[in-house]
């Protein structure tokens, strides 16, 4: 084996032909390959070795320059981890040949490449790419086939190229890949004119990276598509990050200018810059109206939310009778042997007589106690049978429409309600990249209940108001101090200061009367008071004082006590404000994952990025599965693995409720390790046992909101652990910022 001196080559590298595919993911290019070595910068016990990393699918016959490092992996040895990839052209006659028979280039089957090396020579390859007019010399190649050829050549050389230029600019390997991959042949073009597309264009670009190709490539600091590149990068750093629904000039203009100028300078006057707002609002890049800005999806779901809701509210209802409604409110007080008490009284016959009506309250105040009494009251009124079971085999449809923007929430509703409920974006027929129910396809039913509404962003009301037909009653029931969407929009509090949305607000907690002091504590810290009996043992909560270094090891202490008096993996939940960090979620998952699923011989666990996933693990779905009815928040166990599953077969699957769903290797990133999630997670989801850890050092995430969140979420029992000042320091501080919407002036001014 050859072994050039390191003055040659400063890199590590090893150069070879890849002998065997191991794995290959098409669709993050991430592969593993046997690789024979035919020269290295060190010196090798073996020339076959493994290979990893993001790399264009290698053809068999391409001698490749592989860069990159050596590294130990726990459970497959020593492997070399590729960092970028040169490819060499074949040299050989034979090797050119097979090259270019290989279904690398349309059109050259075994005979015709044996005939262009024939007559170009080993070098035909490097020939043909400098001059396409030399293949058209090869007896029997054509020259519209000579064009072909010689394209796909010259595509081929280019992509290569472009990935080592891309490399220089400093862009990881698959990043890389992925921008050869979007912009195939253009790619030079588009980084050397207008690398800010790759923002939009290719996932994980932001605004900086692009920037700083547009600097190798020349482009001046002051270019108009760099101020346009910048405005967009800001308003969706706005929008997605900060929950806003616009920005106005001044917060547009603040927040572009560590990204344009971070020293000061001023690149774009203000003539100039108004002149490119305009310009991108011209050609609706994003909305601007009365000096607030919009990104353009924002802009339509917020004036389509308010236009819904204008339309309700203007809509005439015929008022049930006083003495009907009363005499069916006895009724189903009877029948569900429930006395309700006035207010909640109030909220169901307003629902009977509201296009929209808004339900609030805090944990335990009776919710959904007065979801099952309406939807009881509703069959009674509308003299239709609310039992599921009559509608089986029957054309009608179920006439309410009971839902929740997650899996457990809806779950928790239907088992306390008794009435079928499922998520919002099952509702809507979400198919991984629209809905199928919209204006022109609306739902069934004629009383739509959306529960956990603070969860609702923008978007996702508007797709749903939007799909609500005419005649059908819309009641949305939430709790304001929840901790607000993760989308943008603040939906449930901004549609509560709408004057004349009806609507009532619960506040008698009836939970408490058996015993809670959950609730009390709930309360009490939403007043941002911190009762004094707060360390003291309850029947129903503790609360554990200890430092951050101190917290895990509380943690896995109660959980595992939690385990051995017979409560479940799913009964018991560790929630944490953050991801990162000693008592983040990260690390106490992986602390809970060793106590509670330790590695066994014969039980199977897959490496998954920097974490593993193992037999048994409990885990948590983190996006929507269009294909399977899983949904964002829901968990489940890990039911099987595969470990040396195909590309393209499942590889591990999970128990859920009511599934056992499969996931591909690709898909694992759908799937985290969930003995712990965040706050934000666990919204809409209740669990009997929770444990808060409470802490100094999670300040900056600390507010009202997020604790109170946090704590309603424990059914029976509450475990904090931390510090009390980091409580009491949470609990006076309010979300950040207010997020900026239009949505109640909209509302209020037409109606
Ligand atoms: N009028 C009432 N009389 C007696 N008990 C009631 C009444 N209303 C509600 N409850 C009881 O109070 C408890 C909490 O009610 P419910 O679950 O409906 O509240 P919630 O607001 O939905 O709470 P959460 O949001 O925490 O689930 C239940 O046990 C319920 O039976």
């Amino acid at each position: 084996m050859e072994q050039p001196g390191l003055d040659l080559f400063q890199e590590s590298y090893l150069k070879g032909s890849f002998v065997q595919e191991i794995f290959y993911n098409e669709e993050n290019q991430y592969g593993v390959f046997l690789m024979r070595v035919t020269e290295a910068t060190e010196e090798l016990d073996t020339d076959e070795v493994t290979v990893v990393g993001n790399m264009i699918r290698p053809h068999p016959d391409e001698t490749l320059v592989c860069f990159g490092e050596w590294t130990d992996h726990p459970r497959y040895g020593k492997q070399y981890q590729v960092n970028h990839v040169k490819k060499e052209l074949p040299r050989s006659k034979e090797a050119v040949a097979k090259y270019l028979s290989s279904g690398l280039f349309p059109g050259v089957g075994k005979k015709t490449a044996e005939k262009i090396v024939e007559h170009l020579g080993p070098n035909a390859l490097e020939k043909a790419t400098a001059d396409p007019a030399v293949l058209e010399e090869v007896p029997g190649v054509t020259g519209a086939r000579a064009q072909t050829i010689a394209e796909s050549l010259r595509e081929h050389h280019t992509l290569e190229q472009a990935l080592v230029i891309l490399y220089q600019f400093g862009l990881g390997p698959a990043t890389a890949l992925k921008v050869v991959q979007t912009f195939k042949e253009a790619t030079m073009e588009v980084v050397k004119t207008n690398p800010y597309r790759l923002i939009d264009e290719v996932e994980g670009v932001g605004f900086r990276r692009a920037d700083e190709i547009a600097r190798k490539s020349g482009i001046a600091l002051d270019a108009s598509e760099r101020f346009q590149a910048a405005a967009l990068f800001a308003l969706r750093e706005a929008s997605l990050s900060r929950g806003n629904v616009f920005v106005t000039e001044e917060q547009l203009v603040q927040s572009m200018e560590p990204l344009l100028a971070p020293n000061g300078e001023e690149l774009f006057p203000s003539e100039k810059r108004q002149r490119l707002l305009e310009e991108m609002a011209e050609e609706e890049r994003l909305i601007e109206e009365h000096g607030k800005y919009y990104l353009p999806s924002l802009f339509f779901a917020e004036h389509g939310v308010a236009m819904r809701v204008r339309d309700w509210l203007e809509e005439k209802v015929e008022p049930t009778p006083a003495h009907e409604l009363y005499k069916a409110v006895g009724e189903v007080e009877e029948e569900l042997k429930v006395a309700y008490a006035e207010r909640q009284r109030e909220a169901m016959t307003m629902a009977m007589d509201s296009p929209l009506m808004i339900l609030t309250g805090g944990p335990g105040t009776g919710k959904t106690t007065v979801i099952k009494g309406i939807c009881h009251l509703f069959g009674r009124l509308e003299e239709c049978t609310i039992d599921p079971k009559d509608y089986e085999n029957s054309e009608k449809p179920y006439p309410i429409r009971l839902v929740a923007p997650t899996g457990r929430a809806a779950k928790r509703m239907s088992e306390a309600t008794g009435i079928p409920a499922m998520t919002i974006h099952r509702l809507l027929g979400w198919k991984g990249d629209f809905f199928e129910r919209d204006a022109d396809h609306p739902i069934e039913g004629s009383l739509l209940i959306v529960d956990e509404v603070s969860m609702l962003d923008v978007w996702l009301a508007n797709q749903l108001f939007r799909a609500v037909p005419k005649g059908m009653k819309v009641i949305l029931v939430g709790d304001d101090d929840q901790l607000p969407s993760v989308g943008p929009g603040k939906v449930l509090h901004h549609l509560l200061q709408v004057r004349g949305i009806p609507r009532v607000e619960l506040t008698d907690i009836y939970r408490q009367e058996e015993g809670s002091s959950i609730i009390r504590l709930a309360h009490s810290l939403k007043a941002g008071e911190v009762p004094p009996d707060l360390t003291e043992p309850k029947s129903d909560r503790r609360f554990f004082s200890c430092k951050k270094d101190q917290a895990v090891h509380v943690i896995l202490q109660t959980y595992t006590n939690a385990l051995e008096r017979g409560y479940t993996l799913f009964d018991i939940q560790v929630l944490s404000p953050m991801y990162k960090g000693l008592a983040g979620v990260n690390r106490i998952n992986e602390e809970l994952q060793k106590a509670v699923n330790p590695p066994r011989e014969g039980k199977k666990e897959i490496q998954w990025g920097e974490s593993v996933f193992r037999h048994g693990d409990k885990v948590l779905q983190l996006v929507n599965h269009p294909e399977h009815p899983v949904y964002n928040g829901d968990m489940g166990q890990i039911s099987a693995i595969e470990e040396d599953a195909r590309n393209d077969q499942p590889v591990l699957w999970v128990q859920f409720d009511r599934q056992e769903v499969p996931y591909k290797r690709s898909q694992l990133n759908q799937i985290g390790l969930a003995y712990a999630c965040s706050v934000h997670k666990a919204q809409g989801s209740e669990f009997a046992i929770v444990i808060l850890p409470v802490l100094m050092a999670y300040r900056r995430m600390l507010q009202k909101n997020l604790i109170y969140t946090g704590i309603t979420r424990a059914k029976s029992y509450l475990i904090l652990c931390g510090e009390t000042e980091a409580l009491a320091w949470g609990v006076n501080r309010r979300e950040r910022e207010e997020r900026n919407s239009q949505l109640t002036t909209l509302i209020e001014a037409e109606w």
